[in-house]
């Protein structure tokens, strides 16, 4: 098993917003968190990150390649997410720094992690750029965050994650804020990069259509709970929870394209 969270519980301000959560992501699965808005899915991926808010407490299990993540110190958690665990979030503006170049933030993870020179951090950064498929890389390296579109900075966040060859990518709601088209390549990048890399995913979004092209097994959230699990052609062909029913429904209602690749 690569990941293997058991009976999670976090509690913020008295309330247990994420209650009793557990799934197993075995070595190279594509695994969906789903449910609607508010039912605990990015806090979910916040504590497996260790990035939870302050005041928040945690309990339960969360085993990484056989080991217990839950009560590492800060240090060792920032280790593990910079190499092993990659992550991308949903709005990729406020992900990026304004402020430093596409390279630079590209190069980071790398110079932090590996200690490459700025030289060679850079020089990676070009080849990550190429292999997320960013036109011109050498050129655009040199360009900030503003002067991208929202489909290349996501493209910029998925460098970023795959810099250090992470084992397991979590991209929480990583095409929400795009629109459909772009969406959908979006979605065709994430496939191509996992299925080439071998690294797991675990992929959060509230959209059954999207979780549908990317994940093949998946959990349902709803108020901090799994009220539906498993493979995610069951989820759309016999949804037994209310909640999933209303997934399904939503999904159906929407202009999904889904047949574009990367
Ligand atoms: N920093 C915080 N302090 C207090 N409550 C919070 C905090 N962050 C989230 N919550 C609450 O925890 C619950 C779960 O939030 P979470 O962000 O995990 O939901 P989600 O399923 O990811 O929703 P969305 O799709 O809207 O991001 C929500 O009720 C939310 O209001």
């Amino acid at each position: 098993m690569s990941l293997d969270v058991q009976d999670l519980v976090v509690t913020l301000g008295g309330r247990r917003v994420v209650d009793g959560v557990s799934f197993s992501v075995p070595a190279g699965a594509r695994f969906g968190l789903i449910g609607e808005s508010g039912s605990g899915k990015s806090l979910t991926a916040l504590a497996i990150l260790g990035l939870l808010p302050d005041g928040a407490s945690v309990s339960g299990s969360i085993r990484w390649q056989g080991e217990e993540l839950l009560g590492r110190d800060d240090r060792e958690l920032a280790r593990i997410r910079g190499r092993e665990i990659g992550i991308v979030f949903q709005e990729p503006r406020t992900a990026l720094n304004p402020i430093r170049t596409i390279g630079r933030q590209i190069g980071e993870p790398l110079r932090i992690h590996e200690g490459l020179s700025k030289r060679e951090a850079l020089d990676r950064a070009i080849e990550l750029a190429a292999r997320v498929r960013l036109p011109d890389p050498e050129r655009i390296v040199r360009r900030y965050p503003h002067q991208l579109s929202g489909g290349q900075r996501q493209r910029v966040a998925a460098a970023i994650a795959l810099a250090c060859g992470p084992s397991l990518l979590i991209a929480d709601e990583p095409t929400t804020a795009l629109d459909v088209t772009i969406q959908s390549e979006i979605l065709g990048l994430f496939e191509r990069l996992v299925s080439e890399t071998g690294a797991s995913l675990v992929f959060i979004t509230h959209d059954l259509a999207v979780l549908s092209r990317i994940a093949s097994d998946a959990v349902v959230l709803a108020q901090g709970k799994v009220v539906e699990a498993g493979p995610v052609a069951q989820l759309l062909s016999t949804p037994v929870s209310p909640v999933t029913q209303r997934l399904l429904a939503a999904a159906k209602t929407m202009s999904w394209k889904g047949e574009d690749d990367d």
